[in-house]
């Protein structure tokens, strides 16, 4: 596993845009092979999010042959309710971006049959050839999209509790209100994460850096649901000096070591 240290949420916020970017450029996407993305909510992504908005608006990238699956949704909230994540993704990316509204692929939390929903979900996904990269944030307890601690790492899409600990981490955008906050979701599962061919995990702050040290340090297992990233031939974490704050010092400076001579996405850019 690759690990991207960058000195603040700015920074990190690029390196993730110019990666994200640069692999779009390299694909060629066309109509007939297109570029399979797979897209998070929450705090962690909206500077790349920013930052990839910008490299289109230039004209440095386009997203007309970029299919897009979010990785989860909350389970009955109304799809144009402002903390939907369909809200959220059309809000803070697609609406300013090229891309093509059929080319955008958000689970459906208010299906009559979410197990139905998920497997149509991991089929669609299937028959676009499978995900190229696939992005993410993480929750202060390691868990990737909904999967929460306990979750098996060999899980596809489906309906899950949220912890008591998510539904209070996400009460600050229901108004501080626990019960406002929807109790389960519909989620891409670990495994289905793990299938993309890439995938591409951004944390920031000091509040994550328990998770990050479990997602670096610590072992395989279902409790940090991040750990799994491990056995990824090719992931990657990029994160920020304060998310490092619980890595030993000989972890924090073997991968900045190795990381010095690694190019910079942006050049790929040019
Ligand atoms: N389902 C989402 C996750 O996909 C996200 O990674 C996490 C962290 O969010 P934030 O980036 O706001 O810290 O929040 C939610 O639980």
């Amino acid at each position: 596993m690759r690990l991207i240290i960058e000195q603040n949420y700015e920074q990190l916020s690029k390196w993730a845009a110019n990666y994200v970017a640069a692999k779009i450029k390299q694909a060629n996407p066309t109509p007939e092979k297109p570029f399979v993305l797979g897209l998070p909510t929450g705090s962690s992504p909206l500077g790349m999010y920013k930052n990839l908005i910008e490299l289109n608006k230039k004209g440095v990238i386009s997203f007309q042959n970029v299919i897009t699956f979010n990785m989860d949704e909350y389970v009955g909230l109304p799809k144009d309710h402002p903390e939907s994540y369909h809200s959220f993704m059309w809000n803070n990316f697609f609406s300013h971006i090229d891309i093509k509204p059929e080319n955008v692929n958000i689970l459906n939390g208010n299906a009559e049959d979410i197990e139905a929903e998920c497997a149509a979900y991991e089929a669609k996904m299937k028959a676009a050839g499978g995900v190229d990269l696939f992005l993410g944030g993480i929750g202060p307890d390691g868990h990737i999209a909904f999967n929460e601690p306990g979750s098996s790492l060999a899980s596809r899409t489906r309906m899950k509790t949220l912890t008591t600990d998510t539904i209070i981490a996400n009460s600050r955008f229901f108004d501080n209100d626990v019960n406002k906050v929807p109790k389960t979701a519909v989620t891409v599962g670990v495994g289905t994460v793990l299938d993309a061919k890439e995938v591409l995990i951004m944390v920031n702050g000091h509040n994550k850096a328990r998770a990050l040290q479990q997602a670096v340090e610590g072992a395989v297992n279902q409790m940090w649901t991040i750990t799994a990233l491990q056995l990824h031939p090719k992931g990657i974490i990029v994160c920020d000096d304060a998310a490092c704050a619980e890595l030993k010092v000989g972890t924090y400076n073997y991968f900045k070591d190795i990381e010095k001579d690694h190019l910079c996405p942006d050049s790929l850019l040019k």
